[in-house]
Formats: C-alpha cells, structure tokens, sequence
C-alpha cells in the first residue's frame, strides 16, 4: 500500500474518504459492525474487478452479491434502480445490510440512489474508478438519475459511511475518462482553488498521468474543495450572508446538462461542463462581473488538458428548453453560477436573453 490519506467529512453522519492505492482491504472496517449481506454494484467495463471484490467479501464470511448494471449514463434509468431493488428484495437485503458501488460516476449516482430508496436508506460505500467519481461524484451524498424530460431530475442525498479513492484503478482508465474528470477539478480550481489552476498549467502533462504526484495533489485539492462546500451547506439550502453555498459546485452544468441531453448522453459530463463553464465564465464578463483575463483563462487551462471549449451542436432554442428544468431554476426564472472573480462564485438570476446569446455566440465558432 502506497502513502494514503484520509480525509474527515464531518457532519450528522461523518465519514472518511480514503485516498492511496490497493485500498481494499479496508472496505470490510468500513462497513463496520452488524452487516451480513453485501450488494456490490459494478458496470459491465468492470465484471471482473466486480467479482474480485464480491469474492474477497464472501471469503471474509459476508454473503456478498454481484450486481452488474450497464456502462454510463444507461446506467441512470429507473429499470435499472427497478432490476437493483428486486435482487435486493430477493436477497432478503435488511436494514442492517449494505451497498457497494465499485465504478465511475453514474455507479455511484445510481448505486446511491438505491441505497437511499431501499428501506428507505441502507449504508452504502463508494469504490470510485474514475477520476471524476473520486473527486467528485462519490462525496457528498448527492445522487441522480435521468428521466426522458432531463438530467438527474430524480434522486436523493444519502451520504457514503466511506469512500475508497484506490488510485491503482486510474491505471485502467481511459485517457479520455481521465481528461473528463479534469473538468471537475479545474472547477474546483475556478470556484474555489486556484492553486489548482497553477498546477494544472505548470504541468499539464503530469496532470493526465494516473501516477503522477501532480494528478495526486490535484485529487486531494478537489477533495477538499468538495468537502468543505458540503459539509457547510449538505442539502443545497444555500450558504450564509448570500453565499450560493452547495450550489458553487454546479458551476458550469447548466449548460453542461443540457448539452448532455441534447447529445442524448453521448457526451462525456466533464467535456459538457468544460464548455459550459467556458460559456458562464463569458456570460459573466458579458454582464460586467468577471475580469477578461479570468474568463480568457477558462479557454487556455481546459484546451491544455485536451478538454473542449466551444460547442456546435443543438440549436441554442433546444438548450434553453433544456435549461428550463434545471435544479436552481426557480419558476421561470434560470440561475447560473458565476464568478464575480477568481474563486469568488456568485449566481446570477434571469440574465436578459441577450446576453445568453452573446454569450453563447462566444463558444460557438459557426452558430446556428
Ligand atoms: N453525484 C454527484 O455529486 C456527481 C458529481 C459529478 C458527476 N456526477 C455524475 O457522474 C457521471 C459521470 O461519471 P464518470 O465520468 O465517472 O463516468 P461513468 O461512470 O459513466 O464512467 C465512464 C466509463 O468508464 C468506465 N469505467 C469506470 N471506471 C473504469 C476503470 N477504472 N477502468 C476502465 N473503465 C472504467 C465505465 O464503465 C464507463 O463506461 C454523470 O452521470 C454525472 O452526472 C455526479
Ligand atoms: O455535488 C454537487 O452538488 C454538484 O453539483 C456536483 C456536480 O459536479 C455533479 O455533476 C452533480 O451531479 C450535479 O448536480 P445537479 O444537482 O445539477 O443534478
Ligand atoms: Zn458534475
């Protein structure tokens, strides 16, 4: 086992999130005292790590199941929380019984939402495999499933009692996954930490390499960003004296989602919220709050790590409808987080329409 670190979320229901490699030998004192019956939920990319861990836990006397559910977003789809909660049921899954997600983000978006709808909430641990989970998608309690009107419109929050960021499982990413989870770490960077965006353009190549220091003091940064919005503001209430509080981390997915959707989900969530963080920073310049060079240092930070900036596909009519059911929408009126500066976000509440199309002219290089 390398070096690991352990970062503490306080809380109601505190817990650790784990950072190091060959992490699993610890999931059995994670799970802690009284639980018999194991569900692990894995996807299909990962049917072998999957069943390692199934059979790590029924040698160590658990009565552990496997779970397989598809790759991706397919995964986000109520028949597939429908076919979970039936193998729980037929299990005889208790109260006392936990959830395993071993994958990427949309496992532990919708292994989490399992755990919080059976019985009304079992124990659940995130695995995280991709970059984007470990930093992101497996910390916080927040889970979301797609339904045909958009993007993580069903779910619940239902925080882990741990998380395992194994670092040896970056290995096997592809490096397009990699570069996906970057997005959420440069976010992280824009909203809150710009040491990360020193790092990451100081050494862009070192950001994309799965064992290097750089990419470790990035996750651990993201982390803690992560961790330090959550606990202030765990439900999305909103934070003190006007702060956006929890919203801070949707920076750049209200037009990520609704690219995502207009893609039919075959876009990668990192390359949309890269353009849609792209789009917000010039929104935000457009209305006179955000400094040039800040909005210009979207573009150059992103296009270093090979993630997009501009956006040529549906029609801006189609994604306005999309935004329209985004969660900080309030009646009809759209929010977006913005920065009023480098790691000062803001929202802004129903810009002139205008201004969305001057600034979503700025991402567009041949608009429709
Ligand atoms: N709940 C939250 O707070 C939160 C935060 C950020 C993102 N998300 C959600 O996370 C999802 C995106 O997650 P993602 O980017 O991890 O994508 P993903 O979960 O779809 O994984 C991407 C692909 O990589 C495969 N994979 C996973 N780990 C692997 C590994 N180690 N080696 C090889 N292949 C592997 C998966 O099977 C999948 O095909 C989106 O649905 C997004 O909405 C949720
Ligand atoms: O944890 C959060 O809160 C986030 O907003 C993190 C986002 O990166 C993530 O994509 C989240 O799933 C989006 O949430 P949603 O409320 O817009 O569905
Ligand atoms: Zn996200």
């Amino acid at each position: 086992m390398t070096d690991r670190t352990v970062l503490h979320v306080a809380g109601g229901a505190p817990y650790d999130v784990v950072v190091g490699s060959g992490l699993l030998g610890e999931l059995p004192g994670m799970l802690g005292e009284g639980v018999r019956r194991v569900a692990v939920i894995h996807p299909r990319a990962l049917a072998a790590t999957g069943e390692a861990i199934r059979a790590d836990l029924s040698a160590q006397g658990y009565d552990a199941h496997g779970i397989e559910i598809p790759d991706g977003e397919e995964a986000k789809l109520a028949p597939v929380a429908s076919f979970c909660w039936q193998v729980l049921g037929q299990t005889g899954f208790t109260r006392s019984d936990a959830v395993v997600t071993v994958g990427g983000g949309s496992t532990t978006d919708m292994g989490g939402f399992v755990a919080a709808t059976w019985l009304r909430g079992v124990k659940v641990i995130h695995l995280p495999t991709t970059l984007l989970a470990m930093v992101d998608a497996a910390v916080g309690g927040k889970t979301g499933m797609n339904t045909t009107e958009g993007k993580n419109l069903v779910g619940a929050f239902h925080e882990p009692a741990g998380v395992l960021c194994d670092l040896a499982t970056l290995e096997s990413l592809p490096r397009n996954e990699l570069i996906s989870g970057l997005a959420e770490v440069v976010k992280c960077g824009f909203i809150a930490d710009p040491a990360i965006l020193d790092l990451v353009e100081s050494d862009p190549v070192a950001a994309i390499e799965p064992d290097s220091a750089v990419l470790r003091e990035l996750i651990e940064r993201a982390l803690r960003v992560k961790i330090d919005v959550v606990v202030d503001d765990l439900k999305e209430t909103g934070g003190a004296g006007g702060h956006p509080g929890r919203e801070m981390l949707n920076y750049g997915h209200t037009l990520g989602h609704a690219i995502e959707r207009a893609e039919r989900y075959n876009f990668r969530h990192g390359a949309a919220v890269a353009i849609g963080m792209t789009f917000v920073s010039e929104l935000a310049r457009l209305a006179g709050r955000l400094d040039e060079a800040t909005a210009e240092r979207h573009r150059t930070v992103l296009e270093l790590v090979g993630l997009p900036t501009t956006y040529r596909g549906a029609e801006w009519g189609q994604l306005l409808e999309a935004m329209k059911v985004d969660k900080k929408t309030r009646g009809d009126q759209l929010r977006f987080v913005v920065l009023d500066g480098l790691a000062r976000p803001s929202i802004l509440t129903a810009p002139d329409p205008a201004l969305l199309t001057a600034a979503y002219a700025e991402i567009t290089p041949d608009p429709r």
